[in-house]
């Protein structure tokens, strides 16, 4: 709207309150009002005494184990038997450590695996186990799934992932929203939907054609052509890799070097790489999560997933 003229004092100062949020998304500037208002609040000392207990349950989390040291916010999946498949608790969990490592006082935030594989993507056992049935689960997949995603586009400072080894699903539609990215070359890079009957998610919809033009993203993302590390350094959504053998060694004595720079220099340049793509990226985000719902209720995906619990299919 125009901005209000000089004597409209009360219009004027909503105006230029809006006006200096930026492209910020309505539901975060919201969010960040009532945080603002929260912390004011005589129940401030509790609700912080809340956000502790919040903080430690996502150290204690068994299957996210968060540290802290050299600059550097470590969040590693924990759940080696299972390919690090990520299950409800997971999601919430890396929703609160993210949450944590964008105050704390570390420079940069790394996700890794533990085990063989980086991430299998989503427990598809998350949609089978859940109490109230698939429509129940695939409403609470889709709100959860809608703050996971939104909780790496507003990451402020830089993210890495070292890819570890292979990634399948959801942990290779994030790394569009990772700023860089270091694989194994051990590592793969699958992202089945089609053969699940599902949809891509984590704006991959967006990002991927972005990083690697539309054809190569429409092999990955309707065709389920699985990539090696090298063909992903090559499309752009790698950004180094190395070789098995010395790969923990030199990311992380590289990670260790870049922790040392200053850290509110690296978060004002990727908001300014990030910053004017963002509201772009939350639309898609919830453009994805509203399709998923209706396909996780659907026949194509019941039944593959169906498959898999039962034994019958694997990727
Ligand atoms: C809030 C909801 C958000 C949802 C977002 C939408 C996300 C979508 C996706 O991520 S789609 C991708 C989903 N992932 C898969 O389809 C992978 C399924 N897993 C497999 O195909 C295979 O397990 C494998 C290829 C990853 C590994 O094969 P293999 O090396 O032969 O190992 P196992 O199969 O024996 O696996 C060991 C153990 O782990 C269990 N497991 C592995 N991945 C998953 C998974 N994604 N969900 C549930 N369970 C998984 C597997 O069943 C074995 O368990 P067991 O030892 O038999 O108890």
């Amino acid at each position: 709207m125009p901005k209000p003229g000089v004597f409209d004092l009360v219009n004027k100062a909503k105006w230029e309150a809006w006006n200096s949020l930026g492209s910020l998304p309505k539901e975060t500037a919201r969010q960040n009002y009532v945080d603002l208002v929260s912390s004011l609040s005589p129940s401030a000392e509790a609700s912080s005494q809340g956000k502790h207990e919040a903080d430690e349950k996502a150290q204690k989390s068994k299957d996210i184990v968060v540290t802290s040291e050299d600059g550097i916010t470590k969040i590693v999946l924990n759940r080696p038997t299972k390919k690090n498949a990520l299950t409800f608790e997971m999601y919430q969990d890396i929703i609160l450590a993210l949450k944590n490592a964008s105050t704390d006082n570390s420079a940069i935030t790394v996700f890794t695996g533990t085990g063989d594989y980086y991430c299998s993507g989503n427990d598809l056992t998350n949609f089978t186990s859940a109490a109230g049935g698939m429509e129940e689960a695939a409403s609470k997949g889709a709100v959860v799934l809608r703050e996971f995603v939104n909780s790496f586009i507003d990451f402020p400072k830089p993210l890495v992932a070292v890819v570890n080894g292979p990634a399948v699903g959801i942990a290779v539609t994030l790394l569009g929203l990772f700023d860089a990215v270091y694989a194994s070359d051990k590592a793969t890079f699958h992202t089945p939907f089609s053969h699940l009957g599902q949809s891509p998610e984590a704006c991959s919809s967006y990002t991927f054609p972005k990083i690697m033009g539309s054809a190569k993203a429409t092999e990955m993302l309707l065709f389920g052509k699985k990539l090696t590390a090298r063909e992903a350094w090559a499309q752009g959504l790698v950004s180094e890799v190395f070789p098995d053998s010395t790969f923990e060694k030199e990311v992380w004595t590289r990670l260790k070097g870049y922790a040392k720079l200053p850290p509110n220099s690296m978060r004002i340049s990727k908001e300014l790489i990030r910053n004017n793509e963002k509201e772009k990226l939350h639309a898609v985000n919830a453009e994805e999560c509203t399709t998923l719902k209706a396909k996780w209720l659907s026949e194509e995906c019941i039944n593959a997933i169906m498959n898999f619990v039962s034994r019958k299919a694997k990727l």
